[in-house]
């Protein structure tokens, strides 16, 4: 690889007749991150938007969710006048108003996503607001025009699912994208649906005055958290608000209503029978059943590539393959983000993104993604890095070691006391032989910050042991984790 400097104030010159050394198709988090270490690297880049810069996570993800559950958040808290009194404050009458709340989302997604193309254009990334697919090998058909590239990643992120029977208009009948528009706060609201996307809206609908049922299809709710973690979240949760929840059911069929003249309609079978067991009338339903991949017309077809339910497969060095199975690299092409179905998370698809390019430069690279860690941002929060309690006593028992546990608990913490949030608990789970971390679980206020230190530990290797001689700043609530880590190795903290 020949790394060039770019001219004074001009464009990068590609090499071997291409017009350009690398072309992202997407530029959501994932292409937005690959670009910028591109250029970084001295490549020259263009990336297709599509016209969506930014993507999901700033424009109908991460972005505008986390803006409406800090100003709900904020409504939930001045609203407990139980828990203000604990700490001598009283307030009265608190109102919000909904359309604000909305704007503050809207203004603030056009915010990051501005900030975002001004810093492509800004290191010398060509930004083309088309639509592009592969046509073939350096190929990319970009609008009416193709351009040619030594390498193309592809980065286009991924959609809604919506199961069949399920009838969206986004407005009484909607998804996360017409839900983060706060059009209305309806006065019960059913989710289908208790993943992240369901959990963080029923934080932000019971915070403004929804009343919420959940419908889960599998028969506990909550069930891609650590049981654990999703029984004290149902205790944090669900228990002490206007939720109630049926598990084991599938809404086989909903049917928008028109608000104020004709509810919607929810029809429930049994998961296992199939049997009809219930409908619901209400006033509005979020469908947050999973995300699919936007793959479609990305053109693989024409490179030979089988998708794996629209999933591009790709190894670990984000090189795309020809079937999930397959040894066959196809040359030159990668597959970053919520479309390889590794993980749909934005930091996710943005250190993919770097790795792709590391790997385009010659320098092979994999992200490991044991050690990436995950939020979901109700009140509190959630946040987890690594194998959950049942997978890493599957591992225990497979590979024959002993399983270790340790639990800190945000009671036992004087930071956690004096904000008067002591509900949560750390818990790090462990090999014991080899003291090496193999999960990490938090509930509590501000977990998402609080894993970080977590995931960066398991990203280095650091033993439990290793990190319970670490010194934590006190009264901090980092000292739930440093009593979970202590614990660990058998130090007592009280
Ligand atoms: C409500 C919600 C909240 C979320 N909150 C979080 C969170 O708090 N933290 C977190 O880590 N993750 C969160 N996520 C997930 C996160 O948004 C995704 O993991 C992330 O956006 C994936 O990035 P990506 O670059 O792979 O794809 P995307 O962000 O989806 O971007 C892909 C882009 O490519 C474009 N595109 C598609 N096809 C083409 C084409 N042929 N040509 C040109 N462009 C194309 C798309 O229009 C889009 O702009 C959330 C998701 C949702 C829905
Ligand atoms: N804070 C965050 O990081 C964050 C926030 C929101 C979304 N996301 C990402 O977006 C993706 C999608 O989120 P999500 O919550 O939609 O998906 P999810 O996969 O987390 O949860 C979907 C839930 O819907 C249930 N389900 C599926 N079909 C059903 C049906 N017909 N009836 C009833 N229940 C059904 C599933 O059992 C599951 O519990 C996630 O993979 C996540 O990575 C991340």
């Amino acid at each position: 690889m020949v790394f060039r400097v770019r001219p004074a104030g001009g464009l990068w010159m590609a090499g071997d007749n291409y017009d350009y050394d690398l072309v992202i198709i997407g530029c959501g988090v994932g292409g937005h991150g690959a670009a910028l270490h591109a250029v970084g690297k001295g490549l020259k880049t263009a990336i297709l938007t599509g016209g969506d810069v930014g993507g999901t996570c700033v424009n109908r993800g991460c972005v505008p969710s986390k803006a409406l559950l800090a100003a709900s958040g904020r409504v939930r808290e001045l609203r407990n006048a139980h828990h203000l009194k604990a700490l001598g404050v009283t307030v009265d009458n608190v109102k919000y108003d909904r359309q604000a709340i909305a704007d503050h989302a809207k203004n603030l997604a056009a915010k990051v996503r501005s900030g975002l193309e001004n810093s492509l254009t800004g290191l010398g990334v060509e930004v083309i607001p088309e639509k592009g697919s592969v046509k073939g090998p350096h190929e990319v058909q970009a609008g009416s025009r193709v351009v040619r590239a030594k390498d193309i990643i592809l980065a286009p992120g991924s959609l809604p699912f919506v199961p069949r029977g399920i009838e969206v208009d986004e407005k009484t009948v909607f998804t996360s994208d017409g839900g983060l528009r706060l059009d209305s706060v309806p006065e019960w609201l059913a989710i289908v649906g208790s993943g992240y996307i369901g959990l963080e809206f029923s934080d932000v609908f019971t915070a403004l005055g929804s009343e919420v049922t959940f419908i889960e299809a599998l028969d506990r709710i909550m069930p891609t958290f650590d049981p654990e973690i999703a029984r004290l979240a149902e205790r944090l949760l669900i228990r002490p608000r206007s939720i109630d929840y049926r598990t084991g059911v599938f809404a086989s069929e909903v049917t928008p209503g028109i608000p104020g003249e004709k509810p919607v309609t929810i029809k429930m079978i049994d998961a296992n029978t199939k049997e009809h067991v219930e409908t619901l009338e209400v006033d509005a339903c979020l469908v947050a059943t999973g995300r699919v991949p936007n793959t479609k017309e990305c053109g693989l077809e024409n490179v030979g590539v089988e998708m794996d339910r629209g999933f591009v497969p790709v190894d670990e060095r984000m090189r795309v393959l020809t079937k999930k199975e397959g040894v066959e690299v196809v040359p030159n092409l990668y597959c970053i983000g919520d479309a390889n179905g590794k993980m749909m998370l934005a930091h996710a698809a943005s250190a993919q993104g770097i790795s792709a390019v590391e790997n385009i430069i010659g320098r092979p690279h994999a992200v490991n993604h044991n050690a990436v860690p995950a939020a979901c941002f109700t009140h509190p929060e959630i946040a987890f890095v690594g194998l959950n309690e049942d997978q890493a006593k599957d591992k225990a028992k497979a590979e024959g070691f002993e399983l270790g546990k340790s639990t800190g608990h945000f009671r036992a913490n004087s930071k956690a006391l004096a904000e008067g949030e002591g509900d949560g608990i750390a818990k790090v789970l462990f090999r014991k032989d080899t003291e090496e971390i193999l999960g990490v679980h938090v509930i509590g206020l501000h977990a998402s910050d609080l894993i970080q230190e977590c995931a960066n530990a398991v990203a280095a290797g650091q033993t439990v042991r290793e990190l319970s001689y670490m010194v934590h700043t006190h009264p901090t609530l980092s000292e739930v984790m440093d009593s979970a880590f202590k614990g660990a190795v058998g130090i007592r903290t009280h």
